[in-house]
């Protein structure tokens, strides 16, 4: 039997994932969609071939339903989905903060639930997916979590408990990568290179670093061991990163994008 899934509330997360699932090999056949806006829903419909559909009928037809609306959205969402929701389906939120034990207080009792945090290079396939299972998923609920969200690159299991530590490092991560390249192609123009020449040599320098961090099997520690003559130019550059905290700032930023997911888990606080 075709398994339908449904993306509920359909952004930036839901038509990375959307997308990716089609590029993947789903057929738009078996993939619905909901948007808070007409508009919204038919742009999909034309860019995708996928069926734009209410919350209700996606509730009531879909197999699979994936929620990707804002934490502080999510509560009406499930105000609207809950009765129409068979306990036999599997639903996913994609949300940061909320808790499972939050779905399955409002969903059917034995609803399967599993909690995902992905991130924006799912618009390249190079995501990274964590999964938790809820207390009715089943090791065939989350290989199906898996399906879905490997479609769109890595996936990885984790205890619930972790997974505000997941969105601080790896859901908001892609931000701190964009923020670094932002500020250094800054000092590429105090040093006197024009803004696009900038761009590029940072860019390309993160894709190669990016690429050995994956795939040389060495520690990072080594990796800039290896860049760091002595009496060179990279140490001072260091040493100027140390003196500005920029270690401790990493640290601190990463704690503060814990706490806020701690803090959404109601799903109802600004
Ligand atoms: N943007 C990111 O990098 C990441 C976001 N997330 C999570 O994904 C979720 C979505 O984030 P984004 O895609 O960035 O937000 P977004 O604002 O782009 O997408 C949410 C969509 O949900 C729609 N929506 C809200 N209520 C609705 C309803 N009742 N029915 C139908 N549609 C409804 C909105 O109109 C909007 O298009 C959030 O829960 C966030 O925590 C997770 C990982 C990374
Ligand atoms: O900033 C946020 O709340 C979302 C969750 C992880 C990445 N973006």
């Amino acid at each position: 039997m075709t398994q339908k899934v449904a993306v509920l509330g359909t952004g930036k997360i839901g038509e990375a994932l959307l997308s990716g699932m089609i590029r993947g090999g789903w057929a738009p056949a078996d993939l619905l969609v909901t948007a808070r806006r007409q508009e919204r829903a038919e742009e999909l419909r034309t860019r995708y071939g996928v069926t734009p559909v209410s919350n209700q009928e996606a509730a009531k037809t879909a197999d699979t339903l994936i929620l990707t609306v804002k934490p502080q959205d999510m509560g009406v969402l499930l105000d609207e989905l809950a009765p129409h929701v068979p306990a036999d389906r599997l639903v996913i939120s994609g949300a940061a903060g909320i808790p499972i034990a939050f779905f399955e207080d409002r969903l059917a009792a034995g609803t399967p639930v599993v909690r995902v945090m992905t991130n924006t290079p799912a618009l390249v396939d190079e995501a990274m997916s964590v999964i938790s299972a809820g207390s009715h998923a089943t090791a065939d609920h989350l290989a199906h979590a898996e399906e879905i969200f490997g479609a769109v690159g890595k996936t990885l299991r984790v205890p619930e408990s972790q997974q505000d530590a997941c969105t601080a490092l790896s859901g908001s991560g892609p931000a701190y990568f964009f923020y670094l390249v932002e500020a250094m192609t800054d000092a590429g123009i105090l040093l006197g290179l024009p803004r696009d020449k900038a761009h590029d040599l940072i860019v390309q320098s993160a894709i190669g670093a990016a690429t050995m961090l994956r795939d040389s099997g060495e520690h990072p520690v080594r990796l800039r061991e290896n860049v760091t003559s002595p009496a060179g130019t990279t140490i001072n550059a260091i040493r100027e990163l140390e003196n500005h905290g920029v270690r401790a700032a990493l640290i601190a930023a990463l704690e503060a994008a814990r706490d806020r997911s701690r803090e959404l888990a109601s799903g109802t606080k600004d």
